[in-house]
């Protein structure tokens, strides 16, 4: 049994539905064992309540709850920084040359060690994970996250037409090969199974009727994709799909708008489909910094509370700018301010929770990870700025637990990630001494 000393922050409510979610401790204590969360609270109540527990001491850093990436591409990492382009020219020359090149299962090997060691060292310890094309390259995957510890939901990206040919696939392939994946990675280790067409844009109804049939056979799968983008991207879904009502309905016709569908982006929803998101309980997972590089638009968060859809975050690599889930939420502040009147004001509270507890419910798993609630998994991040730095400085200075979380946002990077664990095993160490001093 260990007991973990630091100073701890997490929002097991949400603050958009109750004014005090976020619960902090200055002098804070977890008591960990076999990589669960027995109990959290202030440390002097738990060490005298557990004399015998071994003290790991983390003062001098604050310890988050793992953050929750609801939206990143694997085969995307090498091509971040496409800059100057909206999507449809950034997915052609930018992005999908690259995405062919995972067909070489040891080209898809490299890019899956970068790609999950870069969640790990920027604090995500669950990713839903937009996969590739190819489903040699998601066998890769899935073996490379069971070795690096890490909480993936993912799934095997399915398109018949509008990309490019070697990425294109058929209905049928769709169903055998999502099958197969599914039987040998969902609830394996710590992985999980998405169904994920890319987007209709790139998906015959053939192939959305095909992803419909793996989710009726494994109802436990999430499903994952992309909605209501950028203008041209729904202009040119609205002539592929000319009896859909709009974007949404072309998921929703095939069966795939359920509690368990996370859709990226959703710039631009009518009322209707945020009536019907919000009526089956799926999510929204909003990217601020791809929306921002990519010239997408403005989130309007506000609407979506407003009607009750669910909303995390996610960081869209590569059509956003890295893994860090705090400049994520940093962005999704700048947005909402952006938007004067018609903008949602954040707070620290609402980005730690978008960042943490949001995606946990986006993905079914909040009863095991996202928040330091007794019984969860101890999946956490430790974050201390080396000394020297500006973000150093500015902690001593902070006046308060909500100050501290607002500098963590604002300044924090990479390089603030000192130790990340998932379930109680160690998934990151910032090179240098151990920073766990038992006393
Ligand atoms: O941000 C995005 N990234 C992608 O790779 C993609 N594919 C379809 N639509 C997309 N949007
Ligand atoms: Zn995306």
């Amino acid at each position: 049994m260990k007991l973990y000393r630091a100073a701890l922050m997490h929002t097991p409510g949400s603050p958009f539905a109750v004014p005090d979610a976020l619960q902090t401790h200055d002098d804070g204590g977890l008591l960990v064992e076999e990589g669960r969360i027995l109990a959290c609270g202030s440390y002097p109540d738990l060490r005298a309540a557990w004399p015998g527990a071994e003290v790991v001491d983390l003062r001098g850093g604050v310890l988050l709850p793992g953050f929750i990436d609801t939206h990143v591409h694997y085969p995307q990492v090498r091509v971040l920084g496409g800059l100057g382009m909206g999507l449809l020219e950034w997915l052609d020359k930018n992005t999908l040359p690259e995405e062919a090149r995972l067909a070489d299962d040891t080209y898809a090997r490299a890019v899956a060690r970068e790609f999950l060691a870069a969640l790990a060292s920027n604090g995500t310890t669950t990713a839903l994970v937009f996969g590739s094309h190819y489903a040699s390259a998601m066998d890769v995957f899935f073996g490379e996250a069971g070795a690096s510890g890490l909480r993936v939901v993912a799934g095997q990206v399915v398109s018949d037409r509008m990309l490019r040919p070697e990425l294109h696939t058929t209905p049928e392939r769709t169903y055998t090969e999502g099958r197969a994946l599914i039987e040998r990675w969902h609830g394996v280790g710590r992985s999980l199974y998405a169904v994920t067409p890319r987007f209709s844009l790139s998906a015959s109804e053939g192939i959305l009727d095909a992803c419909a049939s793996l989710l009726r056979e494994f109802p436990d799968v999430r499903f994952t994709s992309h909605i209501n983008e950028s203008p041209r991207e729904i202009e040119t879904v609205r002539r592929l799909f000319p009896e859909a009502r709009d974007y949404l309905d072309t998921y929703e016709r095939a069966g795939l708008v359920t509690r368990h569908s996370v859709f990226a982006h959703n710039v631009h929803p009518s009322n209707r489909e945020l009536g019907v998101m919000a009526e089956h309980r799926c999510t929204a997972a909003h990217c601020p910094c791809s929306n921002s590089s990519l010239g997408s638009g403005l989130f309007p968060l506000r609407r979506h509370l407003q009607a009750g859809v669910h909303v995390s975050l996610g960081t869209d690599v590569g059509g956003g700018t890295g893994f860090s889930m705090l400049k994520e939420g940093l962005q999704a502040y700048f947005m909402q301010q952006l938007l004067g009147a018609e903008g949602e004001p954040l707070g620290p509270a609402h980005l730690l929770y978008l960042a943490t507890r949001a995606g946990a419910e986006a993905l079914g798993l909040a009863d095991l990870t996202g928040d330091f609630g007794g019984g969860k998994a101890f999946d956490a991040v430790y974050l201390r700025p080396p000394p020297g730095t500006t973000l150093d400085t500015v902690l001593r200075h902070a006046e308060d637990p909500g100050r501290v979380l607002a500098d963590l946002f604002t300044l924090g990077t990479q390089a603030d990630v000192a130790q990340v664990w998932v379930g109680g095993d160690v998934v990151y160490q910032r090179a240098a001494a151990s920073l766990e001093v038992s006393v």
